[in-house]
């Protein structure tokens, strides 16, 4: 049997659908989500993607083929050499310095999913990684598709968080997650029953710390 990214969400199904659409994300689309919870969630965020950047750093070192080692040279390319410095002019649209974004220390939710991640990728293989950067990968894509097409989903200017949900439902963002969901459809095409189990495992627990990235957003927990 060949397995694909649908098997792994629906061996996950509630805590998938309890990240796509939590509250974070639903305040969000309302455009009800209070200010200070989104300004508290964008500084762990420049945090969260300076630690997936070493993310796909280790996907270099982890790849066994030149294919795989230009896809990760890209990845950290892409996080390192253009997100993150979008992410911090779009923090200094919301009053957030520069300086303020490095002197932050890590919420514990942070600590915890990103040192998660980066430990299962250098415990396991290529596959392993990419299986705990998939709920961050093809989870906002996700996001930013579900967001668009409800009707309770305030667009336009009255909605200060219109520019956010821009980017993850825009044709760049949704293209990078197809490029990662055919990747690991290959892969996961491979696996053993008792291979993909240990994938499951991964997937859910990434799952559940994206759930808890949302909850400290929106609680201003550190
Ligand atoms: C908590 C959290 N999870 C996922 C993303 C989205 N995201 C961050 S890096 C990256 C891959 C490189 O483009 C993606 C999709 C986020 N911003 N914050």
């Amino acid at each position: 049997m060949a397995f694909t990214f649908e098997d792994l969400r629906q061996a996950c199904q509630s805590e998938w659908d309890a990240y796509i659409k939590h509250d974070f994300v639903q305040q969000l689309g309302n455009g009800t989500l209070a200010e200070d919870a989104f300004r508290h969630y964008l500084k762990q965020d420049y945090l969260f993607l300076i630690q997936f950047g070493r993310a796909y750093a280790l996907a270099a070192y982890k790849s066994p083929t030149l294919d795989d080692l230009r896809q990760a040279k890209a990845g950290l390319e892409a996080i390192i050499g253009l997100e993150l410095g979008l992410h911090i002019e779009y923090c200094r649209q919301w009053g957030i310095s520069e300086a303020e974004l490095q002197a932050l220390p890590e919420a514990r939710a942070t600590l915890a999913y990103t040192r998660y991640v980066l430990d299962t990728g250098n415990r396991g293989d290529l596959l392993d990684l990419h299986v705990a950067l998939v709920p961050c990968l093809i989870g906002y894509a996700q996001i930013g598709k579900w967001l668009a097409q409800r009707s309770e989903t305030v667009r336009g200017d009255s909605n200060p968080y219109e520019h956010w949900m821009r980017m993850y439902e825009g044709e760049a963002f949704q293209q990078a997650a197809a490029m990662e969901l055919e990747w690991l459809n290959r892969e996961l095409a491979e696996v053993s029953p008792r291979r993909f189990e240990q994938l499951v495992r991964i997937f859910r627990d990434a799952t559940r710390l994206e759930i808890d990235f949302w909850d400290m957003g929106l609680n201003q927990r550190m």
